[in-house]
């Protein structure tokens, strides 16, 4: 069966049983109250280097679906903001949840958006694998972008057009050519933070940095990610891939910096 998801007997809650680290000094998401993050002048604007990105497929792994990219070099990468070197682009993928009142990971002000886009990267300078980087404390940097429902967006299609190639966990279609700049808001005004993965193995080797403005997707575009379910095709079971999102953790003590543009 499945080692862990977001159902009442193998959620959240119940993570820390076979991950303690679940109650560790700095888990994400947190809740981001904008009036107590510090303003840090000397933090720079963050760099996206995506225009040789090399997307290869989009797949459902059970948690959520995933565009993977090709890393084997800095063909892709972000950098400054809080970051010391570039960290590569390795994957991204969404949460969200059965209705648009909630779904996001992270929330502002208590406030959640229906949905939350997360850019996995990972540092290839200091380490040798993702696997290895993905344990570090200075491992991963992961871009985080609000989705909050209005008009349609103008290139999500690209993505809602093929979920129904990846209904069922473990189904995998190739997805060449596609550049998730497109999917970033115009200002890329930030909130940065130490933290961690946001589902198991939930290692606290994560910088965070949450993107202030959202992106605004059609109710249409975000009810297609709801015809995905968390289980594989060959079970009996039809379980509607939905609120795969884990609540604030708290913030113990970790200072929230804030950089406008
Ligand atoms: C379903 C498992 N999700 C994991 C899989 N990876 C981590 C484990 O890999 C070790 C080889 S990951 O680094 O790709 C990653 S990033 C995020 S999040 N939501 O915090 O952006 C979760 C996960
Ligand atoms: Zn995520």
């Amino acid at each position: 069966g499945n080692p862990w998801g977001y159902g009442k007997q193998d959620g959240p809650s119940v993570w820390h049983k076979n991950y303690p680290v679940a109650e560790g000094d700095r888990q994400s998401p947190i809740d981001i109250d904008p009036h107590q993050a510090s303003h840090d002048p000397s933090l720079g604007p963050i760099v996206l280097n995506y225009d040789k990105c090399t997307s290869i497929k989009i797949a459902n792994n059970g948690h959520s679906v995933v565009v993977e990219f090709e890393d084997s070099d800095d063909r892709s990468v972000i950098q400054g903001g809080p970051l010391g070197n570039p960290y590569r682009l390795k994957q991204f993928h969404f949460h969200w949840g059965g209705k648009d009142c909630h779904g996001s990971e992270h929330t502002v002000a208590g406030n959640s958006y229906a949905s939350e886009l997360h850019l996995v990267h990972w540092n290839a300078v200091k380490y040798k694998t993702f696997e290895e980087a993905a344990t570090a404390p200075d491992g991963l940097a992961v871009l985080g972008i609000f989705l909050e429902t209005g008009d349609d967006h103008r290139w999500l299609h690209t993505i809602t057009d093929v979920l129904y190639t990846v209904k069922f966990k473990g189904s995998v279609t190739d997805f060449k050519g596609f550049n998730p700049k497109c999917l970033l808001p115009s200002s890329l005004h930030y909130w940065t933070y130490l933290g961690s993965l946001t589902t198991p193995p939930l290692h606290e080797s994560v910088t965070w940095i949450v993107v202030k403005d959202p992106i605004i997707v059609s109710e249409k575009q975000l009810s297609k990610f709801r015809t995905l379910v968390f289980t594989g095709e060959e079970e009996d079971q039809r379980t509607r891939m939905e609120n795969n999102f884990r609540p604030p953790q708290p913030l113990k003590g970790r200072k929230l910096i804030s950089r406008r543009v």
